[in-house]
This record gives structure tokens, C-alpha cells and sequence, in this order.
């Protein structure tokens, strides 16, 4: 596409040589090539600017700049007022606007977007309406998982993305919508459909993410500013600061008859093989029971927004229950049905919050036993480490502390911290640093009407060691330390 055309198209000046064509946008430096326009971007560590003269190398002759940049007398530089709004405007032109033609579907919140971007996924896709995925877990349309860095992508590979999904024929996008997603331009120009808001707490506060938590509440209200019809979380305590700017149409979940989606007779269901939740739902068109295979009441919250959303785009009630019998979530609290005497679960919590609200939830099911596996990741503060300890030690039975993403911190000096912690709080515990050792461990520790929280990792499938993503996935360690264990009791040998 000619650089004037695009520049053009997004309304920016263009004063350009009138035959430069770029074929892509790039806003690193190292990945550049000839084909590209480089926006030079600033970030929290370094400025996109000082890197021009190394994409100009790298073949660049195309610049989006927001300050004065010195360059050979054959580049095209133009400068706009901000380039992470450029990046977004120009991707969307480059890639012809794709969320006009797609319906997308915004989640936010502290927890729970994932879970509903999925909820609403499975419903679309398997009511003959196809859909594609955009958040933690990755890219995800048809049978492509694309990995992403970000929860929300880059204006750019979000553009890429939807205009993907829409050569393979999807109509709908079910986007996770951060707090940073939106502050970063990252979903400038996407016309939501439907906006979700799961719930609030404080969290992504500190340095490189948001000031306060008014400012993180602030950015996440945006979203209910750029869609159709929201959707929102009635009971939660920031319901009426999300609401209060917004420009849409607004709809409410809950726990009690003043929300548009709502559910009582809430059940906690534990069976050989299933941990779930079944409750009953009422929409303003009807009532129907729901079987969820997600347990604990912060599922019946996510069931609600997600069919919430299956309502709003008229998918029939009567299919709704049905597919959402069958979601699978992927490592968010997840059951491995390896063990038939025992309940083993992956979750992705991997904080304070996150690990304190899974085991509540556990507890509520009355194990025998509740026993976390858990470890924290490489690089953060010991403070982080310390309160997944005590979250452990207090909801816990038992921990087994193992090694999470250690990357280039030594994982033994991880355990350390995490020990520290464990020991104030007077938890019980054992340290196991090889994460498949300490996964074997817990398998065969367990006995009948334990629970064992394999806590951290979630849906990834790799452990991030010295920089370098080395292939692990928790449910075959599980599964093959199960066969084991079951082959050994089969013929008597323990
Ligand atoms: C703190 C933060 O916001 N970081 C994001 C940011 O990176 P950065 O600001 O550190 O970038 P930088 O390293 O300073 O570089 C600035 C620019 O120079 C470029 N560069 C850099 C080096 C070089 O040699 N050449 C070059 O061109 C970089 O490509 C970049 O364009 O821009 C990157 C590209 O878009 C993001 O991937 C990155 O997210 C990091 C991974 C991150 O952790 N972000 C968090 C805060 C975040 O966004 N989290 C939310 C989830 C929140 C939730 O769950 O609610 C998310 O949506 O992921
Ligand atoms: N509605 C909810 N309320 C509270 N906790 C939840 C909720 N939904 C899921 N969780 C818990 O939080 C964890 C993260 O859930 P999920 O990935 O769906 O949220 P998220 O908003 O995408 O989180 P993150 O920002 O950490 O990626 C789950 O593994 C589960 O333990």
C-alpha cells in the first residue's frame, strides 16, 4: 500500500515521497524491514526514537515519529501528535478495519476475563457461530493458538488478528480488554458490541502500570465509552463508578433480582470425575437451570456475564444451558480427573489475590485435605512471595513449594522467600525446587476426599528458565505419576 495513501486514510499530514509503498508496521527496531513503516514508540524502559537509525539499517525508510528524529535525507518521517494512537489508527486502515465487519466483544475486570472470553467462545462456536479469542491464553480462531506477550495485544497484532479471524470466516471476537490495553491505545478504534465488566480490585498498581487505583478503575470504565451494550457486575462495589460515564446501553448480572441476568439456588458440585457448580438462571425472557463444570460462585459470575452476552446477540436460551454444560476453560481451575478418589485442580493463580480466592473456593467443598502446590515466578519482589506464602499457609492444609517461571533468578533463592513466608505464617509445607518431583510428590501423598490446587501456571505449557521456555505441561506430569500410582495399587506393590 502506498505510505501517502495510508497516511491519508488516518488522517494524518501527507508528506511523503508520493511512490513509497510499506506492506507492514513494525515498532521494534530489531524486526524491521524494508517493507515496514517503523512507529517509534515510548516506552516504560526505553524510547521507540533512539532505535530509528537502527531500523533505517535494518531497511526502513518509512517513520512515524511523535519528536524531531535526525535520519539520511531518504526517509520519510512523518511526526504525529502521539504514536501509540498512530499505531492504532494506521493499523486499522492498513488492515481495512476488520472490527467493522466483525462484532467484537470486550472483557474487563480485575479476574474473570479470561474465563468469560472463553465462556462466550465456546457458546458462539458452538451454536454455529464462529468465533475467535483474544487475550492470555493467545490468539485462538479455528484450530490456530497464536502465543501473545500481552493480555491485549498491540494495536497492531490486534488489527492482524481480526483480520485474520475474518479471512477464516469468523463473526464475532471475544477480546480481553485491560486496563493498560486500553490506557496504551492498544484498542483505539475497535466499535465494541458488547462490553464486560467481571469486578474490581486493586491490582496492576506500581511502577510501568497505573498510578493509583483510580486511575486503573478509570481506564477500565473506558471500555462501557466505546461499546454498544454493557454488560456489568451489579454486585460489585465499583458497579456504579463503571457505569456512571458510560455511553452504552446497560445491562447488569448478579445475585439478586435487580440485575437483568441473574441466579439463585447456587449449588456446589463435587462427584467422582466433576467439580462444578449448578444454579439457576433468570433471564427477563426466562428461568432455566445451569450445570456448570467451573466450581465456586465466582464461576456463577462469569456463566452470568457470559450468557448475558449469548442473550444480547440472540442465541436461544435453550441452547445456552446446554453448551455451557460442556466449556472447557483452559488451566482456570481446571479439573485432571487422573485420580478417581481424589479432586486434582490447575489454576492459574499466581498472586496474593488470585490464590486466596481459589482456595477459599476450594474450601468450600469440603476436602479432606487441601493441599497447593505453588511456586512464584522469577524477578518480582519478595514481598509478592511472602504473601502467596501466607495466603498458602492460612486456606492450606498443606503446600508443596516447587519452582513456577524462575527465569534468571536461581529457583532455590525463590524457595527461600516463599519458605520465609510460609514460616511466619506457621504453615505446613515441604520444598520440592523440580516442579515434576513436587507434582509426583503430591499425586502419590494424596488419599481419598483430598484436594490438590496445582497452583500458577494455568494454561501455559512451559516453564520459563534463563530467558528460554522450556516444553512442561502439568497435566501429563499428572496423568503419567497417576498411571503410576494406580499401576503400583493395582498389583499391590504400595
Ligand atoms: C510495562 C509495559 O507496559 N510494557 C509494555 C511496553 O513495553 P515497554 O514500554 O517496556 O517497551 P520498551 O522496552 O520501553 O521499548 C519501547 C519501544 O522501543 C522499541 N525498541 C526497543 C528496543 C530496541 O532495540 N528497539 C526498539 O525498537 C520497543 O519495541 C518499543 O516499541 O510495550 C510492549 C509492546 O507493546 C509491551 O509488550 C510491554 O508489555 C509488558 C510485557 C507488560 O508486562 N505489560 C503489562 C504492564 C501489561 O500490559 N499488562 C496487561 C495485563 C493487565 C491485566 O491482566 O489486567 C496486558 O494487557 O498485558
Ligand atoms: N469472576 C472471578 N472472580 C474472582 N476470581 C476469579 C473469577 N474468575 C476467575 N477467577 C480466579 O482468578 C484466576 C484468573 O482468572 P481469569 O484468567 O479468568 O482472570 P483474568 O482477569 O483473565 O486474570 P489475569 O489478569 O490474571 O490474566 C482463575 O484461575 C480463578 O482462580
Amino acid at each position: 500500500m502506498k505510505f501517502v495513501r495510508l497516511l491519508e486514510q488516518a488522517g494524518f499530514p501527507a508528506c511523503c515521497s508520493p511512490d513509497r509503498e510499506v506492506e507492514a508496521l513494525c515498532y521494534d527496531s530489531r524486526k524491521a524491514a524494508s517493507d515496514n513503516a517503523f512507529v517509534a514508540l515510548c516506552g516504560t524502559v526505553s524510547d521507540g526514537h533512539a532505535f530509528v537509525q537502527s531500523a533505517y539499517d535494518n531497511g526502513c525508510r518509512a517513520f512515524v515519529v511523535q519528536r524531531p528524529v535526525t535520519l539520511p535525507s531518504d526517509a520519510d518521517i512523518v511526526q504525529v501528535p502521539d504514536t501509540r494512537a498512530a499505531l492504532a489508527s494506521l493499523s486499522a486502515c492498513l488492515f481495512e478495519h476488520p472490527a467493522t465487519r466483525i462484532k467484537t466483544i470486550g472483557i474487563t475486570g480485575t479476574k474473570g476475563k479470561t474465563s468469560v472470553a472463553h465462556l462466550i467462545r465456546h457458546m458462539l462456536d458452538e451454536t454455529g457461530h464462529k468465533a475467535g479469542l483474544i487475550g492470555t491464553t493467545g490468539i485462538r480462531f479455528g484450530d490456530v493458538v497464536r502465543k501473545t506477550v500481552n493480555t491485549t495485544p498491540e494495536s497492531y497484532e490486534l488489527q492482524r488478528a481480526l483480520s485474520d479471524m475474518e479471512k477464516a470466516d469468523c463473526q464475532y471476537a471475544c477480546v480481553e480488554v485491560s486496563s493498560q490495553g486500553l490506557m496504551t491505545h492498544r484498542v483505539d478504534g475497535l466499535p465494541f458490541e458488547i462490553g464486560i465488566f467481571t469486578n474490581l480490585s486493586p491490582d496492576h498498581i506500581g511502577p510501568g502500570e497505573h498510578s493509583s487505583f483510580e486511575e486503573y478503575m478509570g481506564w477500565k470504565a473506558q471500555l462501557f465509552r466505546r461499546c454498544r451494550i454493557g454488560i456489568l457486575n451489579r454486585d460489585d462495589a465499583h458497579f456504579a463508578d463503571m457505569a456512571k460515564d458510560s455511553t452504552c446501553v446497560i445491562r447488569t448480572f448478579g445475585m439478586n433480582d435487580q440485575a437483568d441476568y441473574w441466579a439463585d439456588d447456587v449449588q456446589l458440585l463435587r462427584e467422582p470425575g466433576f467439580l462444578g457448580v449448578g444454579f439457576t438462571c433468570h433471564t427477563p425472557a426466562d428461568s432455566f437451570p445451569v450445570r456448570l463444570p467451573q466450581p465456586g460462585r465466582f464461576s456463577v459470575y462469569n456463566a452470568l456475564a457470559a450468557i448475558g452476552a449469548g442473550c444480547e446477540l440472540g442465541i436461544p436460551l435453550s441452547q445456552i444451558a446446554t453448551v455451557l454444560a460442556g466449556a472447557v476453560i483452559p488451566g482456570r481451575i481446571q479439573l485432571i480427573p487422573a485420580l478417581p478418589y481424589c479432586t486434582i485442580v490447575v489454576d492459574y493463580a499466581h498472586n496474593e489475590l488470585s490464590l486466596r480466592s481459589i482456595l477459599t473456593t476450594l474450601r468450600e467443598y469440603h476436602p479432606r485435605r487441601l493441599i497447593c502446590l505453588f511456586g512464584s515466578v522469577g524477578g518480582r519482589t519478595q514481598l509478592r512471595r511472602q504473601t502467596l506464602a501466607h495466603a498458602a499457609a492460612q486456606l492450606a492444609d498443606f503446600s508443596i513449594l516447587t519452582s513456577d517461571n524462575p527465569d534468571f533468578e536461581d529457583p532455590v533463592a525463590i524457595l527461600e522467600d516463599i519458605e520465609q513466608g510460609m514460616s511466619a505464617a506457621k504453615g505446613h509445607f515441604i520444598s520440592i525446587p523440580d516442579r515434576g518431583d513436587a507434582i509426583r510428590y503430591a499425586v502419590d501423598m494424596a488419599k481419598p476426599g483430598d484436594m490438590i490446587l496445582l497452583a500458577g501456571k494455568g494454561h501455559e505449557d512451559y516453564q520459563l528458565i534463563r530467558g528460554e521456555r522450556i516444553p512442561f505441561c502439568e497435566r501429563d506430569v499428572v496423568e503419567e505419576a497417576a498411571r503410576q500410582r494406580l499401576s503400583r495399587e493395582s498389583s499391590g506393590k504400595s
